[in-house]
């Protein structure tokens, strides 16, 4: 890879559940309980049936959390666990973000992701007054603690910052320092998001959009402080200013996540044609390559039998190459 490459992952977004015992002001996700019901394996399978293989690489499952402790919950696992089965099993990867799961639970879940997720959102405890007042899963020394776990399971992580939720930007050192720390223990961590927070149509408080000319600084500071191994990604859809895109690329960002036909967290925000955003690098002098979910330096990380599934997809990847 030279060092002008700038990767993204093609992914399609599957949604066990839009419940959520979670109320984030800011959510455009969440659905009350009762209202929607569940994902079934029939209706994944249908979905997953009408895409390109050679197109589409990961299956990101996102999901609305179920209470620790409801009777649901190992139900509401195990659907997440079968989804991400059916995924391997039409030959795509599967990366899951569940919010904060037990030991246990992570570790059932590593047996069918080349990769998890968990943002940490922000570490300053004051959020839980505010946007996270009721949200108990974000409490940032859980969500810490769930970096940890990911850890000393061995699983690839990625993990990142929600910005502009009313954090400080002296906030953003903490919380960045906190994963590096955590990273230079198990040296799990993959990809840190930058994610700027997005009003849409659906969230229940009317809060600003991170002002977007500062993510370039925050992609700086990001840099400095992560070690050099750990990628910074930026998602292109949300970023909608190209000056401030292209200058995030110049400060260190190096991915730009997934790129699907619909973001579920922020459907007021498409993504552009991959093509259209390729050729826009290249005027750039970069060069936008797709990437799969589980960087290569993991690929050993992973239980024999998803190494299996990744070397399949890859050859058939291969196979096509001209
Ligand atoms: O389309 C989206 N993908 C999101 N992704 C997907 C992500 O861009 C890719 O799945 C990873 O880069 C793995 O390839 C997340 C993954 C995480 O582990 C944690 C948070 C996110 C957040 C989003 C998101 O808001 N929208
Ligand atoms: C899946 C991840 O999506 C992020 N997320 C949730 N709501 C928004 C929003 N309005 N804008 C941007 N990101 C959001 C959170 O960081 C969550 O952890
Ligand atoms: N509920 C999970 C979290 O917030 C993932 C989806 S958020 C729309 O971490
Ligand atoms: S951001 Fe995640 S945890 Fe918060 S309400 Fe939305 S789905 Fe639930």
């Amino acid at each position: 890879m030279s060092d002008r490459t700038i990767t993204y992952s093609p992914a399609f977004t599957l949604v066990p559940t839009y419940e959520c015992f979670n109320r984030c002001t800011y959510c455009n996700f969440r659905q009350d309980i009762g209202t929607r019901g569940w994902l079934s394996l029939e209706a994944a399978a249908q979905q997953l049936a009408e895409l390109n293989p050679q197109q589409v690489r990961e299956i990101l499952i996102l999901s609305g959390e179920v209470a620790p402790n409801s009777p649901q919950r190992s139900q509401w696992l195990e659907r997440l666990y079968n989804l991400a089965a059916l995924a391997l099993n039409q030959g795509f990867l599967p990366h899951t973000n569940a919010g904060p799961l037990s030991r246990a639970e992570m570790a059932y879940l590593k047996q069918v992701n080349v990769s998890m997720g968990l943002m940490l959102e922000q570490l300053t405890p004051k959020l839980l007054q505010s946007v996270h007042r009721h949200a108990p899963s974000k409490d940032p020394q859980l969500r810490l603690h769930q970096l940890e776990q990911a850890g000393e399971l061995g699983i690839p992580f990625t993990t990142g910052l929600l910005l502009g939720i009313g954090e400080a930007p002296q906030d953003w050192a903490e919380t960045l320092t906190a994963i590096a720390e955590c990273h230079r223990r198990w040296g799990h961590i993959q990809e840190v998001i930058l994610q700027p927070h997005s009003p849409g149509q659906q969230q229940e408080a009317a809060l600003p959009p991170f002002d977007l000319r500062q993510l370039p600084n925050v992609v700086r500071l990001a840099r400095s402080l992560l070690p050099a191994e750990i990628t910074i990604q930026i998602p292109a859809n949300l970023v909608t200013d190209a000056e401030v895109l292209q200058a995030c690329l110049e400060a260190g960002a190096r991915d730009l996540g997934g790129i699907v036909p619909l973001d579920h967290v922020n459907p007021d925000y498409p993504h552009r044609d991959v093509a259209a955003l390729r050729e826009q690098l290249q005027a750039w002098g970069w060069e936008l390559v797709p990437r799969l979910p589980v960087y290569p330096q993991f690929v050993d990380w992973l239980p024999p039998p998803l190494r299996g599934c990744l070397f399949k997809l890859e050859s058939q990847l291969i196979d096509v190459a001209p």
